[in-house]
């Protein structure tokens, strides 16, 4: 099989609804946030905070060369993953790109939890909204180079997993 690359904003799913949609496939699972907090042996606020984004956006980039010469394997990305588009030529190349979207609203209350995500780090919830809607809005034609999309806002992770399944099959990425 192919890869099944997740790519989306912060809060869409890709690594909740990446782990059961591995399970279901028999396939390994690799989350390239979860990848680089193992490699680096700090969490990724702290890789922010203490040797910043540029630094976090190359190992990022090292994690992606990793992880695309694997197969078989349900990769999901991180939000920023595809601003580079070296990371989008070698995760196409791997595979098959879903990308998982939601609206605003559904972002803010997903990724509502302090101090996990270091690009949405606003004390003031007007801020907070402003940074999701100008950072969606930037990505929003890099999310696009997905083959496939789903709109997970109304839809639980197991839905979501259900609509790729029915994708694939149907592409004939995966057999029924
Ligand atoms: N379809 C869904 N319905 C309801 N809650 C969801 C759904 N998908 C994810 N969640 C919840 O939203 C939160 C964020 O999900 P998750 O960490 O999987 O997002 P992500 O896309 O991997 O974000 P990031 O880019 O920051 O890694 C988690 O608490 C998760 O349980
Ligand atoms: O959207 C982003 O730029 C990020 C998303 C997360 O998955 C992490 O990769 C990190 O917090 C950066
Ligand atoms: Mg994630």
């Amino acid at each position: 099989m192919k890869n099944i690359v997740l790519i989306g904003f912060m809060g869409t799913g890709k690594t909740s609804t990446g782990r059961v949609l591995a399970q279901k496939l028999g396939a390994a699972f690799l989350d390239l946030d979860q990848e680089i907090e193992a490699e680096e042996g700090m969490a990724i606020p702290a890789i922010f905070a203490q040797k910043g984004e540029p630094y976090f956006r190359a190992a990022e980039h090292r994690m992606v060369e990793r992880v695309a010469a694997r197969q078989n394997a349900v990769i999901s990305t991180g939000g920023g993953t595809v601003k580079d588009p070296a990371n989008v030529a070698l995760l196409r190349q791997s595979g098959v790109i879903v990308c998982l979207t939601a609206d605003v609203d559904t972002i803010l209350m997903r990724t509502a939890s302090k101090g996990e995500r270091p690009v949405l780090d606003k004390e003031d919830k007007g801020d907070r909204r402003r940074a999701v809607e100008t950072l969606i809005e930037e990505r929003r034609p890099l999310y696009r180079q997905a083959d496939f999309s789903v709109d997970t806002s109304r839809l639980s992770p197991l839905q979501v997993v259900e609509e790729i399944l029915h994708y694939l099959k149907t592409r004939g990425v995966v057999h029924a």
